[in-house]
């Protein structure tokens, strides 16, 4: 499993093999001992999977209040997606910054996105579908989002702000000064 560290370094981009044959491919997605050693050892408890038929819709920024945080695993099963992570943790040195992957079906990367962090992502493509793990279940009032393109993340997202499709409540969410107190490294 090809396993890379990005410029925020808890943030983790795998790739499983896929071995493919002439009745298609066959891939261990998630395999807790390749994942323990490549830095992701936190236990799942929850699968989602989400469905956006247009390019363009924009789902985030979104995260969980401890005790509630959630580390997710992600990845696209169906399509394309540019991820991105943004480290909320005050304290640490990368507070406050992004990182973003493309995942695909065609290049089936996976993203770590450990707890602390705020996560979204772009739709590249019609269709696309992902699917994510998460370490902790859903709980409504610890939910917390912050508005996707808050001028003080400057996120280069690849879709503009009038192409972007979002949910109302996404739509509301405030800039990213209103997570100051929400994780601490
Ligand atoms: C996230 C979630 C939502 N729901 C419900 C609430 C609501 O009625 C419906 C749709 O929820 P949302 O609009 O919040 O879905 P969505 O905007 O896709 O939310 C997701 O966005 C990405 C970026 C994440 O990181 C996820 O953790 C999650 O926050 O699904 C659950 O039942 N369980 C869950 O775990």
């Amino acid at each position: 499993m090809k396993v890379e560290r990005l410029a925020i370094p808890d943030v983790i981009l795998v790739t499983p093999p896929r071995f493919s044959d002439n009745r298609g491919f066959f891939s261990e997605t998630y395999n807790v001992q390749r994942m323990t050693e490549a830095g992701i050892a936190l236990p799942f408890v929850q699968d989602n999977q989400s469905l956006s038929r247009q390019k363009g819709v924009v789902r985030g920024l979104h995260c969980q209040l401890d005790p509630h945080a959630q580390g997710k695993l992600v990845r696209c099963t169906k399509g394309a997606i540019w991820d991105v992570a943004i480290d909320a943790r005050s304290g640490s040195p990368t507070y406050g910054k992004w990182v973003a992957a493309e995942l695909s079906e065609e290049n089936w990367s996976q993203l770590w996105i450990p707890p602390g962090f705020l996560h979204g992502f772009c739709t590249l493509a019609e269709e696309s579908e992902v699917q994510y793990k998460c370490t902790g279940l859903y709980d409504k009032a610890s939910e917390r989002a912050v508005i996707w393109n808050s001028r003080e993340l400057a996120i280069d997202w690849p879709v503009s702000s009038t192409d972007a499709v979002l949910s109302e409540k996404d739509l509301e969410a405030p800039e990213f000064s209103a997570a100051k107190d929400w994780f601490h490294s």
